[in-house]
């Protein structure tokens, strides 16, 4: 029997929130051929196993100004879409799937020019730039929010929620010295940490400590304090693999409201204090966080307005509140799609 695999290529750079929904969808596809396309010195680097051939292209940011300089990048941007579009030639690609940002817009544009479908995941509540301007170019747009379709009306939208990795759907063993009885913070800044979040809560988990809590920070690599806090109940790591065992031990999270660790919290049913960063694109952290506020999966705290003191006290009320835990627990549930994965693998 002749057996024709699919060869397709996944583009999907930069952060954490934008590669590992695209490394669940990898995962599910067994018989297809997968290539990746990145760029030099993010995250994939480390992050896109082996048998995945990983093509770099020199990519900057259109997040500019128009102006001097403008014509520059126009001009780069024009080289890498014919980058990509030999690329497309050369391994014979028969199809892109894509999770949005900067990478997104070669990929897209070069997969029109060669006449290939093109499924593109917008997983946040507020699609971004490149999502709105190049959607319509796109064969099916899979959305993380069913809300998100309103920005995106002259397009084909399908809600199939944002994958998470395999490990998530089944349950994982912590490999950490905390008691099974103990309350256990969980605090997450997305794939680069949180810095402002980080100082918050080392000022205020002497309370929880007191409580009985334990917390285990995800600090990033970026944050000069990360060694400042020491407290027997305190686990400061700057990057965990084991998200899926964390978040699924977890009493509460304190976490920015990325949208890859949305759909972990929903995926592990952990009630979250979620505190969007306020300088992310068009502040669409936010958005996705009001998706979990309105249902009363999760609260809401603007970075701005929060303290140190607040941030202890509403911590310690909810650790003091299991029934509006397990209510914030059992909402989660309207916002996970358990096979979000294989629903864009079926696209594909
Ligand atoms: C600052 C910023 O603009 N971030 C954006 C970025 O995601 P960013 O990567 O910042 O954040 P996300 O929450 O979407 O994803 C973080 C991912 O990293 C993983 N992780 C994190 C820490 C750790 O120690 N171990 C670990 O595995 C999390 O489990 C999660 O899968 O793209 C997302 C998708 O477009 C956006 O919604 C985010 O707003």
């Amino acid at each position: 029997m002749s057996h024709r695999t699919t060869r397709l290529l996944i583009a999907a750079s930069g952060t954490g929130g934008h590669l590992f929904p695209a490394l669940a969808v990898a995962q599910r596809l067994t018989d297809c051929e997968i290539e990746w396309l990145g760029v030099p010195n993010r995250l994939e680097q480390t992050l896109i196993p082996e048998h995945y051939p990983l093509h770099a292209i020199d990519l900057e940011g259109f997040q500019t100004r128009l102006g001097f300089g403008t014509l520059r990048i126009l001009r780069r941007f024009a080289a890498s879409i014919l980058q990509v579009k030999r690329l497309l030639v050369e391994r014979n690609i028969q199809a892109v799937f894509t999770t949005g940002g900067y990478i997104a817009a070669p990929a897209i544009l070069a997969a029109r020019l060669q006449g290939l479908p093109v499924i593109l995941h917008e997983s946040n509540a507020l699609p971004g730039k490149v999502t709105r301007w190049l959607a319509p170019f796109c064969t099916t747009v899979a959305l993380g929010f069913k809300d998100a379709a309103k920005y995106l009306a002259t397009s084909r939208t399908v809600w199939v929620g944002t994958p998470v990795r395999s490990s998530f759907l089944e349950p994982q063993t912590l490999d950490l010295p905390i008691p099974k009885t103990a309350p256990l913070i969980v605090v997450v800044g997305g794939s680069q940490g949180a810095v402002a979040v980080n100082q918050l809560v080392r000022q205020a988990a002497a309370d929880w400590f007191d409580a009985g809590a334990y917390v285990v920070h995800l600090t990033g690599n970026c944050d000069p304090n990360a060694d400042s806090l020491h407290h027997p109940q305190y686990f400061p790591l700057s990057f965990y693999e084991n998200m899926a065992g964390l978040l699924q031990r977890a009493t509460l999270a304190v976490s920015r409201a990325g949208a890859g660790t949305l759909a972990e919290l929903a995926a592990t049913q952990t009630p979250a204090l979620l505190i969007p960063y306020p300088f992310a694109a068009e502040d669409h952290q936010t958005f996705n966080a009001r998706e979990f506020e309105k249902l009363g999966a999760a609260l809401l705290y603007p970075q701005e307005e929060l303290t140190s003191q607040h941030l202890s006290d509403e911590v310690l009320r909810l650790l003091n509140a299991p029934d509006l835990l397990g209510e914030m627990r059992d909402r989660t549930a309207a916002l996970m799609v358990r096979d979000s994965a294989e629903r864009i693998a079926a696209l594909l």
